[in-house]
């Protein structure tokens, strides 16, 4: 396999330290450069708490494409700025793997639409890690014969967005299987306004936020006299670098935005 080169937004955060980690370990990678919100100029290796490593770090997306070479950016940082360093990836030809949660339907479509039109490949994955891909689609699979589920999603209290992106991507997947309902009793009113959830097309969820978790889901579905629960946990975000090096790997045979992990995994 030829050698992919990578840039990496986010360096410093919880997900983009492990990416720095997957990226330089892999023999057919090579990290060209990370874009970080400061430190402009210096190398990864004269920063404290980055990896002892020759690779520069640049503060503006652009200048960082203008001077290194780079197949694949690696966006981990925020909504709003995935949503901007993706433009500029596909202005440069650059193929986005973005694992930043909390984009809108209209950005991804917005982002599809871009790089359909430039036949750049691009993913945006929610969870990279395999099992909650797999809980994803058990739980699509689940819904068609229990179509009465709420989500109940778990993070670190440090978590920006809610519900998390796989969260919402777990109500999209079983929204295409089952037919439109709303659960719950028709007259049930919230005493506490959010005590019943978030709703997504009549499916519920609820959102955890505590310190000492990372990544947790549970999705349970009822049934007359039955329950079924399915659950999956990352317990640290080593969890999610095998899927950030399958994307990193598929993007670069792709022309069109995937989004989800589960289009991948068969
Ligand atoms: N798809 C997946 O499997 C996973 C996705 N996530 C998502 O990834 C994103 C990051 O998560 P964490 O690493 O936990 O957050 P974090 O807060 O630890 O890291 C985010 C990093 O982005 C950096 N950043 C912000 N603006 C920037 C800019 N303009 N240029 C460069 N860097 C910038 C921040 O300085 C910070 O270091 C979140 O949206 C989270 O929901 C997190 C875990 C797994
Ligand atoms: O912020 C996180 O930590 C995570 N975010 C993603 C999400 O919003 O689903 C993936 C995983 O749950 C961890």
């Amino acid at each position: 396999m030829d050698m992919i080169h990578i840039v990496i937004a986010g360096p410093r955060g919880n997900m983009g330290k492990e990416a720095v980690k997957m990226v330089s370990a892999e023999e057919s990678f090579q990290l060209t450069a990370v874009v970080d919100r400061h430190h402009d100029g210096f190398q990864m290796k004269d920063v404290e708490g980055m990896e002892p490593l020759d690779v520069p770090i640049f503060e503006d997306m652009e200048q960082c494409f203008q001077q290194v070479t780079c197949d694949v950016l690696i966006d981990l940082t925020s909504p709003e700025v995935g949503k901007k360093h993706m433009l500029t990836a596909f202005d440069y030809g650059v193929r986005p793997v973005v694992g930043t949660t909390g984009f809108s339907d209209e950005d991804i479509s917005q982002l599809s639409q871009i790089a359909e039109e430039k036949k750049i490949g691009a993913i945006i994955a929610p969870n990279f890690a395999i099992g909650a891909i797999l809980l994803m689609k058990f739980s699509k699979m689940a819904a068609k014969y229990l179509p009465d589920v709420e989500i109940i999603e778990q993070h670190h209290d440090r978590k920006l967005d809610a519900p998390s992106g796989t969260a919402v991507k777990t109500a999209q997947m079983i929204s295409e299987v089952r037919e439109p309902k709303k659960q719950g009793h028709p007259d049930e009113k919230e005493q506490l306004k959010g005590a019943r959830g978030a709703e997504y097309d009549g499916m519920r969820i609820h959102s955890v936020r505590l310190p000492g978790l990372v990544a947790h889901q549970e999705v349970i579905f009822g049934g007359e006299g039955q329950s079924l629960k399915l659950r999956h946990d990352s317990f640290n975000r080593t969890s999610f670098m095998p899927g950030v090096k399958l994307a990193c790997e598929t993007v670069m045979g792709l022309t069109v935005l995937i989004y989800g992990l589960d289009q991948i995994v068969e």
